[in-house]
C-alpha cells in the first residue's frame, strides 16, 4: 500500500464508506494520517461522579445501569442513562438522537465529557445534558480497561471512533514511505521529531509528553513551509522583476508636505521614510501600512502617490467602496490640483462615455493619479505609466484582485496596501508573509479618547436626548443600523424606520440624512456631500460609512443593536467619530442577550486600542472568523492554530529566515513545496 493509494486499499473501507470519508475530505490514505485527532481523551484525567462540582467541565467513565426513553412534545426523543463508575451515580440525557438508542445497553462502558449539574428528581447525584464529548468504549477496550491517551476524531454517525483508530493505525503502516519535509540541519538544531514518528505519536501517544512533542513538530512543519513558501515568493519577485526606481523626493513632495494643516506623527514619518526607502530601489515595493483608525494612512498614500508622479509615473488608489473612493478623490483633488497634479476618477457608476473617456486619459497618461472603486481592474484599463498601485483596506479584495491591479502596466508597479484593520503582528506573518510591514499606531495629536458606553434600549429617548444637545453645540452624529429596510422576519428596526423615527420625532427640526448600500449612487453621493459640508447633522446609516470615511466635526455615534456587529466591526464604525479635537461618545445598544454579546461590548466599551481589540477578536471567535474574507490565498491549517501556537509561529518564521540563506535547505525545500504547496501557493506565485 502506498500513500498516495485511495482509501479503499484500507481494510474495512467498502463503497459506502469509502463515499463518506470522501465527505469529511478523506480520500487517499495521506489524507487519513493528517486527519488528525480533534482531541484526546486521558483515562488519567478522569473525574469520579461523586467528586463532581456542578457547572465545571469533567470527564467521566461509567458502565451503564440503566436506559430509559420518553417522547417528549412534538415527538421528541429523550434518552437517558444512568452511569456508574462505583463512587456515584450520574443521569445522562440525550435528545433526539434516535440512533443512539440501539449502541446505548445497560452494561456497556461510556465516556461523557460536559458541565455536570445537580439532578433533579431522577437517582443520580448530577446530570450530564449537551455533551461536549461522548464515547461509547469497545468490548476490547472494555476488558482491557484504558490506559494512556486515546484520540478523538470528528467522527461521524456512520464512522465511528473505533473505525477511525482502525484506520489510522493501518495507514500508518504506509507511513514509512512518508519523505522528511524539513532539512536535517534544522531537526537537529531544533531537536525535533522525525516526520513519521510524529505522525505516529499525534494518533496514538505514549503520554502527554510524547504527544505535545509531536504536535509541536507537526505544527512547526506546516507553518515552516508556508513560511518558505512566503519568502521565497518575495525573493523571487525582488529578484527576477524589475521595478521603478522613483527620485528622491523633489520639489512636488516637499510642496505637499509643506502645505499640510499638521506634521506628520513619528509613526507617520517612520512609515514615509520605509516608502521612501522602497520606492527608491530598483525592486518593487511590496509594503503594508497597518494603522489603526484614524491614525492619518491617507496622508501617507497622497505622498506616496505624488512621489510616483514626481518621478514621471502614474498612481492608481482603489478603494472598497463607493463613498470612500470618492471621499479620496475629492480630498485629493482640492491639494493636488493646485499643485498641477491631474487627478481622475473611476467607478462603475460613471455613464459609459464618461467611462469611455477617463480610460483614454489613463492610457495616453492625461491623468497622473486615478482614484476609484472595482471598476480599477477591469480588463479594458490600461495604464500608460503605472508606477504605484496603492488598495485601500485589501482584505476586502484579496490577493487575487491586487495582482490584478498590479499588472496593469508595462513594469512592475511599487505596491502599498493599507489596512485599518489592525493584524497582530504574528498574524501579519502568515497572511501577508510576503509583504513588508509598516506600522502606524500612534493617533495625531490632539485627539481625544473615544469614550463609549454600552446601554439597554429603554434608554433610547436619554441617548438621543444626548445626541440632540450635541448636535445643538455644533456637532454631528451617526446613527448606525444594521439593516436596511423593514425585514418582515426580523424585529430588528431597519435604517429606514429608524430614519423616520428620528427626523419626525426628537430631531425635528435637524436636518437628517439617510444612507445606505442600496441608495442610488447619486443619491448616496449627496448625502455624503450635505453631511461633509455640515448641511446634514444626524446621518443615519448602515455600515456602508464603514471604511475611511473622514468627518471631523462628527463627535457622537449611536449604534443600534451594537450585539450584531464583530468588534473589529464596531472598532471600524465607532472609528468615524473622535477624528478631531473635540470629546467624542460611542454609544453602543443592546441588550446583550448571550454572554458572548455582553463580554464583546464590554470589551469595545474598555479597550481603544485597535491592536488590543484585534487580539481580543482573535481570542473570542477563533482565526477561522477572524480572517473569514481575508483568507484569500491563505493556506489551510490542518494541524497549527493560530494564535494558539503563535510561538510555534514564530520558531517556524525564524527557521525559514535562515533556510532562504543556505543553499542546501533551498534545494531541499524548492521540490517539497512545489509538490505540497503548488496549487494553494497559486495565487500568490502569479503575483
Ligand atoms: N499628523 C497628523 N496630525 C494631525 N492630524 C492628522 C495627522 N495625520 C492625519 N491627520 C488628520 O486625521 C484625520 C484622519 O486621517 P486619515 O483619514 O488619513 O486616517 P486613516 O488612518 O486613513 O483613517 P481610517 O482608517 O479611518 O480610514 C484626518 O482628518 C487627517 O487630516
Amino acid at each position: 500500500m502506498k500513500i498516495t493509494d485511495s482509501v479503499q486499499y484500507l481494510k474495512g473501507v467498502g463503497p459506502k464508506k469509502k463515499a463518506e470519508l470522501a465527505r469529511l475530505g478523506i480520500a487517499r490514505v495521506y489524507d487519513v494520517l493528517t486527519y488528525f485527532p480533534r482531541t484526546y481523551e486521558d483515562q488519567s484525567a478522569l473525574t469520579r461522579i461523586a467528586d463532581l462540582r456542578p457547572g465545571t467541565v469533567a470527564t467521566v467513565a461509567g458502565t451503564i445501569v440503566n436506559l430509559q426513553e420518553q417522547t417528549g412534545r412534538r415527538g421528541l426523543t429523550i434518552l437517558t442513562a444512568y452511569l456508574n463508575d462505583g463512587s456515584g451515580l450520574l443521569q445522562v440525557t440525550w435528545f433526539n438522537q434516535k440512533y443512539l438508542k440501539n449502541k446505548l445497553k445497560v452494561g456497556r462502558r461510556v465516556f461523557v465529557s460536559g458541565k455536570p449539574a445537580y439532578a433533579y428528581g431522577g437517582h443520580g447525584q448530577f446530570a450530564m445534558s449537551q455533551l461536549r464529548y461522548f464515547q461509547i468504549l469497545d468490548e476490547g477496550e472494555q476488558a482491557a480497561g484504558l490506559c494512556g491517551i486515546l484520540p478523538v476524531y470528528a467522527a461521524t454517525e456512520r464512522l465511528n471512533q473505533k473505525f477511525f483508530r482502525t484506520l489510522v493505525e493501518e495507514a500508518l503502516e504506509a507511513a514509512d514511505e512518508l519523505p522528511e519535509l524539513i532539512p536535517a540541519r534544522i531537526l537537529a538544531e531544533r531537536k525535533l521529531m522525525g516526520r513519521r514518528e510524529a505522525l505516529r505519536a499525534v494518533h496514538f501517544p505514549k503520554d502527554g509528553e510524547e504527544l505535545k512533542r509531536a504536535r509541536y513538530r507537526l505544527a512547526f512543519s506546516e507553518l515552516y513551509l508556508i513560511q518558505c513558501g512566503l519568502l521565497l515568493i518575495k525573493k523571487q519577485s525582488q529578484q527576477t522583476r524589475l521595478g521603478i526606481r522613483h527620485q528622491p523626493n523633489g520639489k512636488l513632495v516637499a510642496a505637499v508636505l509643506s502645505g499640510l494643516p499638521f506634521t506628520l506623527t513619528h509613526d507617520q514619518q517612520q512609515a514615509w521614510q520605509e516608502i521612501c526607502r522602497d520606492m527608491e530601489r530598483t525592486v518593487p515595493m511590496r509594503r503594508l501600512v497597518q494603522g489603526d483608525v484614524g491614525s492619518g494612512k491617507t496622508v501617507i498614500a497622497m505622498l506616496a502617490l505624488v512621489k510616483t508622479v514626481e518621478t514621471g509615473w502614474q498612481g492608481a488608489m482603489m478603494a472598497p467602496t463607493e463613498i470612500l473612493a470618492a471621499q479620496h478623490y475629492e480630498n485629493l483633488s482640492a491639494k493636488l490640483a493646485p499643485l498641477g497634479i491631474r487627478v481622475g476618477y473611476l467607478s462603475g457608476h460613471l455613464t459609459p462615455r464618461e467611462r469611455r473617456e477617463m480610460h483614454e486619459a489613463i492610457a495616453c497618461h492625461e491623468v497622473d493619479i486615478v482614484i476609484g472603486t472595482h471598476a480599477l481592474i477591469q480588463d479594458d484599463v490600461h495604464f500608460a505609466r503605472l508606477g504605484l498601485v496603492i488598495t485601500d483596506e485589501q482584505h476586502r479584495f484579496g490577493i487575487a484582485q491586487r495582482a490584478a491591479l498590479e499588472k496593469k502596466g508595462a513594469h512592475v508597479p511599487d505596491v502599498l496596501v493599507m489596512t485599518a484593520t489592525p493584524i497582530p503582528r504574528t498574524m501579519t506573518l502568515t497572511v501577508y508573509g510576503d509583504l513588508d510591514v509598516s506600522l502606524i499606531r500612534e493617533l495625531p495629536p490632539g485627539r481625544q479618547p473615544i469614550r463609549t458606553f454600552v446601554r439597554r434600549p429603554d434608554r433610547r429617548p436619554l441617548i438621543y436626548q444626548y445626541v440632540r444637545s450635541q448636535i445643538e453645540a455644533g456637532r454631528q452624529a451617526y446613527v448606525v443600523c444594521p439593516l436596511i429596510e423593514m425585514n418582515e422576519e426580523s424585529d430588528l428596526p431597519s435604517a429606514e424606520e429608524v430614519y423616520d423615527e428620528l427626523r419626525f420625532g426628537i430631531f425635528r427640526g435637524i436636518p437628517c440624512g439617510l444612507v445606505h448600500g442600496k441608495l442610488a449612487p447619486a443619491e448616496k453621493e449627496r448625502v455624503m456631500q450635505d453631511f461633509y459640508a455640515d448641511k446634514i447633522k444626524l446621518l443615519v446609516s448602515t455600515t456602508v460609512i464603514e471604511v475611511g470615511v473622514n468627518v471631523p466635526n462628527a463627535s457622537i455615534m449611536v449604534i443600534e443593536h451594537a450585539e450584531r456587529f464583530g468588534l473589529a466591526q464596531l472598532h471600524q464604525l465607532r472609528g468615524r467619530i473622535g477624528r478631531g479635537s473635540y470629546a467624542s461618545y460611542c454609544i453602543l445598544v443592546s441588550e446583550g442577550k448571550t454572554e458572548n454579546a455582553r463580554e464583546r461590548l464590554r470589551i469595545m466599551a474598555t479597550v481603544s486600542d485597535g491592536f488590543k481589540l484585534a487580539e481580543e477578536d482573535l481570542r473570542l471567535r477563533g482565526p477561522g472568523q477572524f480572517f473569514g474574507s481575508m483568507q484569500h490565498g491563505l493556506p489551510d491549517l490542518k494541524i497549527a492554530r493560530v494564535p494558539e501556537d503563535i510561538a510555534i509561529l514564530l520558531e517556524a518564521h525564524r527557521a525559514a529566515e535562515a533556510t532562504l540563506t543556505s543553499q542546501g535547505d533551498l534545494d531541499f525545500i524548492r521540490p517539497i513545496l512545489a509538490l505540497q504547496y503548488k496549487e494553494r501557493f497559486q495565487h500568490i506565485m502569479e503575483n
